[in-house]
C-alpha cells in the first residue's frame, strides 16, 4: 500500500477551562490517502471540528494539542519527543509556524467552513477576493488571477460568471456562497480539502447539487477530502472511508458501505437508525436516546456505555481501544466495542444494566454506575 497523505496518530488535544480539562480529541488516528473523501461524523460537540482545527495547527487558548502525531506528505505538522530532562518538547524536524501559514494552509490544506461569511468580506466584490486570493498564493498576474477566477466561478456551477464576478457576497444566495468556498478552495491545487460542515446550513436539494458537484470536481482534480458532518446521509453520498466520533475518540472506522452495511458499533447503528432512508417511513425514525456527556469528565468504560440499548456491566469497566474486526484479505474495519469477541473480556457473561436507551434510569444515575457491583 502507497504511504498516506495525512497521518493522524495518537492525537490529543485539551482546552484547559476554568472548569476543567475538556478532552476535546482524546487520541484519534486516521489515515487519509489520496484521492479520497475520508469522513469525521459524530454528533455536536464530538470533536470532529477541534480534530479539524488541530491538523491545521489552528486551535487557539485555552487549547492545546498535548499529544500525538500528525504527519502530511512526509513532513511533521506535529510531533512531540522528550528532551534530556524528560520534558516534551516539539521535535525539530517539526514545521515552523510561518511554514504552516505560507505553505501549507490555504496552499496545500485548504479549509471551507460552514459559513461562508466569515471567509468571505461583504465589502469586497465575490470575484475581486478569489482573484486577490489566486494573486496572492500562485503568484500570477492580476488578469491571469481574473481569468483563472472566473474559470473557477464557472467550474464550480456559477451561473454567468463574467458578470457574477462583480457582485458582492450578499448578492449571492448561501448555496452559491459556498460553491464560491470551494472554488477558492480548489483555487490553489491543495492536496487536501477539509470541509467543516459546509453544507449543513443548505436545505437538502441545494445540499445535494453541492455534494454531487463535490464527487465531479474531486475525481478531476484527485484532490483528497476530509469531510466533517453529523449526517450520515451525507457520508453516504460522499465519502469513500469514514470515521465516527464520539466524545472525542474515533470508536468505528469503515469503508462507507462495511460502515452501512456491517455496522459494529452500537453508536454507528443508533446514528443510522436516527437518519431518514428511502427504505423507511418518517415514523420509523429512531432518535439517539439521552444526551452526550461532558467531555470534561468523560464516563469510565466506553464512553458510549450510559446511551448504549446493548451496555452490560463489563461497558463501564472496560475501555476498548479500537481493534480491527474485519475478515483476513477484507478492508480494515475496526470498532471500539467489547460485544465482539475479539475484546474478550467476558461481554456475553456480563449483566445487562439498564442506560438511557433502555429507559428506566437518568443520566447522572447510569454515569456513575456506583451500584453495579
Ligand atoms: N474554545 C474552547 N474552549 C473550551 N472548550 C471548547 C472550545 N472549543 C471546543 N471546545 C469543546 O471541545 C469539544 C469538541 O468540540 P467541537 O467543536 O470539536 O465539536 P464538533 O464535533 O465539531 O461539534 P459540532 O457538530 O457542533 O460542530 C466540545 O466539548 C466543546 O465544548
Ligand atoms: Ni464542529
Amino acid at each position: 500500500m502507497t504511504e498516506p497523505l495525512l497521518s493522524v496518530r495518537d492525537l490529543k488535544t485539551q482546552f484547559f477551562t476554568e472548569d476543567g480539562t475538556v478532552r476535546a480529541v482524546d487520541g484519534i488516528s486516521f489515515d487519509v490517502y489520496e484521492g479520497e473523501i475520508v469522513g469525521l461524523v459524530g454528533e455536536s460537540g464530538a470533536g470532529k471540528s477541534v480534530a479539524t482545527s488541530s491538523i491545521l495547527r489552528l486551535v487557539d487558548s485555552p487549547g492545546e494539542i498535548v499529544g500525538g502525531e500528525i504527519e502530511f506528505k512526509g513532513e511533521t505538522i506535529f510531533g512531540l519527543e522528550e528532551d534530556d530532562a524528560g520534558e516534551l518538547r516539539p521535535r525539530d524536524e517539526m514545521l515552523s509556524e510561518s511554514e504552516m501559514r505560507e505553505r501549507i494552509r490555504g496552499r496545500e490544506i485548504a479549509i471551507i467552513f460552514q459559513d461562508p461569511m466569515e471567509s468571505l468580506n461583504p465589502v469586497f466584490t465575490v470575484g475581486g477576493q478569489l482573484r486577490e486570493f489566486i494573486e496572492i498564493n500562485r503568484d500570477l498576474g492580476a488578469d491571469e488571477a481574473k481569468e483563472e477566477a472566473i474559470d473557477m466561478l464557472r467550474e464550480v456551477g456559477i451561473p454567468a460568471p463574467e458578470s457574477r464576478y462583480d457582485e458582492y457576497p450578499h448578492q449571492f444566495s448561501g448555496g452559491m456562497r459556498q460553491r464560491v468556498l470551494i472554488a477558492m478552495a480548489l483555487a490553489c491545487e491543495p492536496d487536501l480539502i477539509i470541509a467543516d460542515e459546509p453544507t449543513t446550513a443548505l436545505d437538502v436539494t441545494v445540499e445535494g447539487e453541492i455534494l454531487e458537484m463535490v464527487t465531479e470536481l474531486q475525481e478531476k482534480y484527485d484532490t483528497s477530502f476530509i469531510w466533517v458532518t453529523h449526517d450520515m446521509s451525507v457520508v453516504a453520498e460522499i465519502c469513500d472511508r469514514v470515521n465516527v466520533m464520539y466524545l472525542g475518540e474515533i470508536i468505528e472506522q469503515a469503508e462507507v458501505d462495511d460502515l452501512f452495511y456491517d455496522t459494529k458499533h452500537p453508536y454507528t447503528s443508533a446514528l443510522l437508525d436516527s437518519m431518514p432512508r428511502p427504505d423507511r417511513t418518517v415514523d420509523e425514525l429512531r432518535p439517539i436516546q439521552g444526551v452526550m456527556p461532558e467531555a470534561i469528565n468523560p464516563p469510565a468504560g466506553c464512553r458510549f456505555h450510559s446511551r448504549c440499548p446493548e451496555a452490560r456491566e463489563v461497558c463501564r469497566e472496560v475501555h476498548p481501544e479500537l481493534r480491527d474486526l474485519s475478515e483476513e484479505g477484507e478492508p480494515v474495519h475496526t470498532a471500539a466495542c467489547v460485544k465482539h469477541d475479539a475484546f474478550d473480556v467476558g461481554y456475553d457473561e456480563s449483566r445487562s444494566i439498564e442506560t438511557q436507551a433502555t429507559g428506566g434510569f437518568s443520566a447522572g444515575l447510569t454515569e456513575t454506575g456506583g451500584e453495579a457491583e
